[in-house]
């Protein structure tokens, strides 16, 4: 049976105060279990990207609960926050955000300075990430001359190369034409499939959505609907109804599971 690499319970994001508030979560509980892919969908406006942050450690609920391997993560300090955060998750995002004055194995390479970790092992674990997205050929390179599709191949060897258990990609596919964009989905999904990595990505492209086993729908700060079934993606144990043929119907999001965790505040 799969367990939930991530949890949330409750969790809520107000930006600003007072007059000026703006409810951008509005109390939400579900659970992302290992091995899993699935999209967040839904409007421009609607919370995806605030969603995103906290699930990946990168911003604070104003309250509420996130719980990586079943252990909430709320409350501890920021330093150790930032150090789960390195060891556990990946990035890809929509603008790839690669230094224009490094080389492509210095960006690559760039979480592993961070991390202490020397030169010898940052080159070596570096190349192999390069390797596997068959970009090692352009190590040399400066990271900006290159094709959008390379720069978003670099930008997942980057994300790969702390061997995160969570890959979350924002828009992975949003600044790449058709063809590019496919070769890139199938290296994500290669991945997770492959190397039972967790991938949860943000996207407005349908097509994308689809691929992934469970989409989650996105309303003012709400999941207000769940669709189970991978159009493309080999079902797992867990979604054995609808392995046979096309994706399953939508179901309101009313499943919800005992609350956890308890009340939990912002850290
Ligand atoms: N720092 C902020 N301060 C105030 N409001 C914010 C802030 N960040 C986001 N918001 C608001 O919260 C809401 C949700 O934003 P969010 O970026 O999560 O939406 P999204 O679904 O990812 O949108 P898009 O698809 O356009 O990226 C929006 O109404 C947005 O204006």
């Amino acid at each position: 049976m799969s367990t939930p690499v991530l949890e949330t319970e409750n969790l809520v994001k107000v930006y600003g105060r007072g007059p000026a508030a703006f409810h951008a979560l509005k109390g939400l509980t579900f659970e992302i279990n290992r091995g899993e892919s699935v999209a967040i969908v839904g409007k421009s406006g609607s919370g995806k990207s605030t969603l995103m942050h906290l699930l990946a450690l990168l911003d604070e609920p104003t309250s509420g609960v996130v719980a990586l391997d079943g252990k909430p993560v709320t409350k501890l300090k920021p330093k150790v926050v930032s150090g789960l955060r390195n060891a556990t998750f990946g990035f890809v995002f929509q603008q790839f955000f690669l230094n224009p004055n490094q080389t492509v194995l210095e960006n690559v390479t760039l979480p592993l300075k961070i991390a202490g970790v020397s030169k010898s092992e940052r080159n070596e674990r570096g190349m192999a990430a390069l390797e596997q997205l068959e970009m090692a050929d352009k190590a040399k390179n400066k990271a900006t001359d290159l094709s959008g599709g390379q720069k978003q191949r670099v930008c997942i060897a980057r994300a790969l190369i702390n061997n995160p258990e969570v890959l979350f990609a924002d828009e992975p596919t949003g600044n790449l034409d058709t063809a590019t964009s496919e070769t890139v989905e199938d290296i994500l999904f290669g991945l997770h499939r492959d190397h039972g990595i967790t991938l949860v990505v943000v996207t407005h492209d349908e097509d994308l959505a689809a691929k992934c086993q469970r989409r989650l729908i996105m309303q003012d700060g709400q999941i207000v609907e769940e669709q189970t079934g991978a159009s493309t993606a080999p079902p797992t144990a867990a979604q054995a109804p609808a392995a046979s043929g096309e994706p399953s119907q939508p179901k309101p999001a009313t499943r919800r599971r005992l609350m956890k965790f308890g009340k939990g505040g912002a850290r």
